[in-house]
């Protein structure tokens, strides 16, 4: 039996005037995936939430959000929860109250003691929007996206500001939510937690996904590096590159694991100590950057 996507996009187009945001951008999000849309500055990535969020209408394309219209909003807007950069909360309101507006708007019910909780305000349901800390207001912006535990959860950058136990805590209730059964969305520019977090990733850069995957499948696409430097008089090593200018040798890998045991196994038959060795798997961040190292395109003469 095949279920509906969560979120199910095709051929999405968003413009801004003659300005081509988002292009012809196709793809599904399973349902109870955590799904991490990242990308560079300005690749479209608010531009296609707006649509998904139902805040913004596509140029062309289809957008099908729980198997419904995003513009449907009475069918589908009380079964998302949306974490946004800021919720805009009103600064005169108390944490109680902020969270009281969160059901009324959503159309949701839930515990305000348990939301409490789980935002970890239960202290400060009394104070004052205006006298939290940083912290403190991200955490009640989180209480948009549990309130209710929505079926479809967006999170924009959701640990910004939060010091570790903040973000060990969110990410604890984020596992609660997927473990009852929510599908979430995540965008964020720390790279590492995406790295650890999502079942896959959506890398967008100018309008279009460079990369679409698991973290396993976007790291494959770049090598691995292994380097390390020779004590004087040490006999040439069996790889391809010969020393660098500072005398260190770079090895670029797809088969670290079978490249790093041909070398150790080199180094004990010829008992040659590997000075600063390090092998380093890719990272997101590699995948990062080498897309904006890409050349820009040229722009075609009018
Ligand atoms: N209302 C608008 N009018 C004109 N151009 C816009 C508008 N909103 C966004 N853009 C442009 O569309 C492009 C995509 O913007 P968008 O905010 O979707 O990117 P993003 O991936 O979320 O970027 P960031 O990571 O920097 O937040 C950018 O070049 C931006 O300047």
């Amino acid at each position: 039996m095949t279920t509906t996507p969560a979120i199910d996009i095709d051929r999405l187009n968003v413009t801004y005037g003659d300005f081509h945001a988002v292009k012809d951008l196709s793809f599904q999000v399973e349902q109870g995936e955590l799904y991490a849309l990242l990308g560079t500055n300005g690749a479209g990535k608010t531009s296609t939430l707006e649509v998904v969020e139902g805040h913004r209408k596509a140029s062309s394309g289809t957008v099908r959000v729980l198997g419904k219209s995003p513009g449907d909003r009475r069918a589908v807007r009380r079964r998302m929860g949306i974490m946004l950069q800021e919720s805009g909360f009103s600064p005169d309101l108390t944490v109680a109250e902020s969270v009281r507006l969160i059901g009324r708007l959503s159309g949701r019910t839930d515990s305000e003691q348990r939301v409490l909780g789980v935002v970890d305000l239960t202290g400060k349901a009394g104070t004052r929007v205006s006298q939290l800390s940083g912290g403190e207001k991200r955490r009640l912006d989180f209480a948009t996206a549990v309130y209710g535990r929505p079926e479809l959860i967006f999170l924009d950058e959701p640990t910004t500001g939060l010091d570790i136990q903040s973000r060990d805590a969110l990410w604890d209730a984020v596992e609660q939510l997927r473990h009852d059964g929510s599908t979430v969305v995540l965008t964020t520019h720390y790279l590492e937690e995406a790295q650890q977090r999502a079942d896959r990733i959506g890398l967008m850069h100018r309008g279009t996904f460079r990369h679409e995957g698991t973290v396993a499948e976007l790291t494959r696409t770049l090598p691995a590096a292994i380097q390390f430097s020779l004590p004087p008089g040490a006999p040439a090593p069996l790889v391809q590159a010969g020393p660098g200018p500072d005398g260190s040798y770079l090895i670029e890998t797809f088969e670290l694991q079978s490249d790093l045991k041909q070398l150790l196994d080199w180094a004990h038959a010829h008992e040659v100590e590997l000075l600063g060795l390090s092998a380093a798997p890719t990272r997101l961040d590699d995948v990062f950057r080498a897309i904006d190292a890409e050349p820009v395109p040229a722009v075609p003469a009018a």
